[in-house]
C-alpha cells in the first residue's frame, strides 16, 4: 500500500515563478461583511496572518466563526469588505476579475472536499486540468504528479473507477502541478477513513516540506490539524488563538479553553 511517513520540515528553495522575497500568503486587517445595514453580518473581523513558504498552516474554530470565509478570502474566490490579501507579495484587490482568475489558476491550489474531480475526464487528464485550461503543454507533468502521489498506474482510468482517498490524491497532484505558491485544502479528509485521511495529509506535508508551498488546511479534525507546523483558531471572525507544532491533544485541550470546540463529544473524543 501506498504511505507516507510524517516528517520534520526541511528547508527547501523558493517555489519556481515566485518572487521569494514575499510571503506566500500575508492578509493584513481582513474584514468580511456579509448583508447590509441591520442585516449585517461580521464574518471575518479584521483577520491578519502570514504563511511563509515551506509552512503548513491549519485554521480551527467552531461551525460560523469565519473558516470558510477566510479560505475564499485568502484563495480570491471572495473580495473582503477591507484589508489586504497578497499572494507572494501581488495584492488581490488590485487585480481585475482575468487576472484574479489566471493567478488563482497559476500560483493557487485548491483541495477541497466538494471540489470533485472531472468524471469525463481520465485521471491523467484531471491532474493536468491547470496547465490544460492555460493553454501550456504538460509535458509528461500530468504523469509525474501523479508518481508523486502513487497514483501512476491509475492515469488512464476515469475518476468513478477510484476510491474517495485516491481521489483526493489525484486532486493533490492536480493542486500541485502549477508549482503554485499556496495550496488551500477545505476539509479534504472530511469524507475519508483515518489512514487513508493520513495518506492524504502526508501528500500535503510533504507539500510543504519538500516542495516550498505553503499549505492553509480548514479542518475541524485534531488529529488532521496536528500534521500542520502552527495552528490558528478562529472565534467569531477573530483569531482567538495561535499554538505551534502542536500534537492532537493540545489542539483539543485549547479547543475546549478557547470554547471553539463544536461539541463537547468532540472535545472528549
Ligand atoms: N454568503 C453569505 N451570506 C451571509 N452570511 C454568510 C455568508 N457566508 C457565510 N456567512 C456567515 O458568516 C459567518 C461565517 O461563516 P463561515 O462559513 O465562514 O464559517 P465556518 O467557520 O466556515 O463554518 P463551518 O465550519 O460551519 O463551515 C457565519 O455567521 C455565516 O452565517
Amino acid at each position: 500500500m501506498f504511505r507516507l511517513k510524517r516528517r520534520d520540515r526541511a528547508t527547501q528553495g523558493p517555489a519556481a515563478g515566485s518572487v521569494p522575497a514575499f510571503p506566500a500568503l500575508t492578509l493584513d486587517g481582513v474584514r468580511r461583511v456579509y448583508g447590509r445595514g441591520q442585516a449585517a453580518r461580521t464574518a471575518l473581523d479584521g483577520v491578519s496572518l502570514t504563511v511563509p513558504r515551506g509552512r503548513f498552516l491549519a485554521v480551527m474554530g467552531r461551525s460560523g466563526s469565519g473558516k470558510s470565509t477566510l479560505l475564499k478570502c485568502a484563495a480570491g474566490l471572495d473580495r473582503p469588505t477591507a484589508g489586504t490579501v497578497r499572494i507572494g507579495g501581488t495584492a488581490l484587490a488590485g487585480l481585475g476579475e482575468r487576472e484574479l482568475t489566471r493567478l488563482r489558476r497559476d500560483r493557487i491550489g485548491f483541495v477541497f472536499q466538494s471540489l470533485n474531480l472531472v468524471p469525463s475526464l481520465t485521471v491523467r487528464e484531471n491532474a493536468a486540468l491547470p496547465l490544460l485550461l492555460a493553454g501550456v503543454p504538460e509535458d509528461g507533468r500530468a504523469d509525474a504528479a501523479l508518481a508523486a502521489v502513487g497514483m501512476a498506474d491509475r492515469a488512464d482510468d476515469s475518476p468513478a473507477e477510484l476510491s474517495g482517498g485516491q481521489r483526493q490524491r489525484v486532486a493533490v497532484a492536480r493542486a500541485l502541478i502549477t508549482r503554485p505558491d499556496v495550496v488551500f485544502a477545505d476539509e479534504p479528509t472530511a469524507a475519508l477513513d483515518p489512514e487513508t485521511a493520513e495518506t492524504v495529509l502526508a501528500l500535503l506535508r510533504r507539500a510543504a516540506d519538500d516542495s516550498g508551498r505553503a499549505v492553509v488546511l480548514v479542518t475541524h479534525d485534531p488529529a488532521a490539524a496536528a500534521w500542520a507546523d502552527e495552528v490558528l483558531f478562529l472565534d467569531r471572525g477573530g483569531v482567538a488563538g495561535v499554538l505551534a507544532r502542536p500534537d492532537a491533544e493540545l489542539i483539543r485541550r485549547t479547543l475546549r479553553v478557547l470554547g471553539t470546540a463544536d461539541t463537547p463529544t468532540a472535545v472528549a473524543r
